[in-house]
């Protein structure tokens, strides 16, 4: 199954990983073609509180005032230069771009009282292909733009809209092995969630915080076009294990 003829995926990194040294090893090794999209949230926490920001979040979402906006786009985007350079000393070339370059992630603010907080209101895949084409990873980093200016994009709805709009696997990695019943305990986790068993948990409170816009990415995902979608642990052997259905959480339509 891990041939030649490996399935393009779709990967969004967890900036919940830091580091992120095993996992960058298991993406070097992936025998077929990989996006990758990648999130940086504690990173940019840390450094609004080093600048003396207070920082807040609506339903996992960062509400972004315009005066944020330049610091969160330095953070991530160095973020983003560091997977690359991790990637290609693996042997895996790989290039950091913005959702701001050739205008990949064109977006609208979401809701004003969430500030520079950015939907994806179309993606341009052309670039992604292309860089594909020239036998290089992208990388994305989620930042977005409309005629203002950049928008702070979060990672899992990014990745969830450029899985849907290049039809591809729609993979979220982070720090815990799936979604939980029990956010303490890994063996609660649910192997398959349907979009309606979902929506009940967010109504219930068992899915907060950073899972909310993943599991709704992964959904959203699933409607535009992608053909699945699963949240689970990066760390080594996790691609083999979600090909294989033996890790993560399924989301189905
Ligand atoms: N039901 C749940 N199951 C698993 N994790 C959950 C759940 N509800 C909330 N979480 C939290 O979501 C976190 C993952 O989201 P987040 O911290 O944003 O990670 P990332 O940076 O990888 O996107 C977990 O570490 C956990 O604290
Ligand atoms: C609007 C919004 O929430 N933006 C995110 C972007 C980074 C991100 O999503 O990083 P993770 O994947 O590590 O959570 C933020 O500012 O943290």
């Amino acid at each position: 199954m891990m041939g030649s003829m490996a399935q393009a995926l779709l990967v969004k990194i967890g900036g919940s990983l830091r580091e992120a040294g095993e996992l960058l090893d298991e993406l070097a090794g992936y025998p077929g073609p990989l996006i990758l999209v990648h999130g940086g949230g504690p990173r940019i926490g840390d450094w609004l509180a080093r600048m003396g920001f207070e920082t807040r979040f609506h339903r996992g979402l960062r509400v972004t005032p315009p005066e944020q906006m330049e610091l969160v786009e330095m953070v991530l985007t160095t973020l983003g230069k560091e997977l690359a350079a991790g990637l290609s000393r693996r042997g895996r070339p790989a290039v950091a771009l913005s959702g701001r370059d050739a205008l990949m992630l064109q977006a609208r603010v979401m809701d004003k009282a969430l500030g520079r907080v950015g939907e994806v209101e179309r993606v341009n895949v052309a670039p992604l292909q292309g860089v594909l084409q020239a036998g290089l990873t992208p990388l994305v980093a989620p930042i977005g733009l409309d005629e203002v200016g950049p928008l702070n994009i979060n990672a899992d709805t990014a990745a969830g809209a450029v899985a849907g709009a290049l039809g591809l696997p729609a993979v979220f990695l982070t720090d815990v092995v799936g979604v939980l019943r029990d956010p303490k305990d890994p063996s609660s986790r649910f192997p398959v969630l349907s979009r309606g068993e979902a929506q009940a948990l967010i109504d219930q409170g068992i899915i907060a915080g950073g899972m909310i816009p993943k599991v709704e990415a992964a959904l959203n995902a699933l409607a535009q076009g992608a053909p699945w979608a699963a949240v689970a642990q990066g760390g080594p052997g996790v691609l083999e294990g979600l090909l294989g259905g033996a890790l993560g959480t399924r989301l189905v339509g």
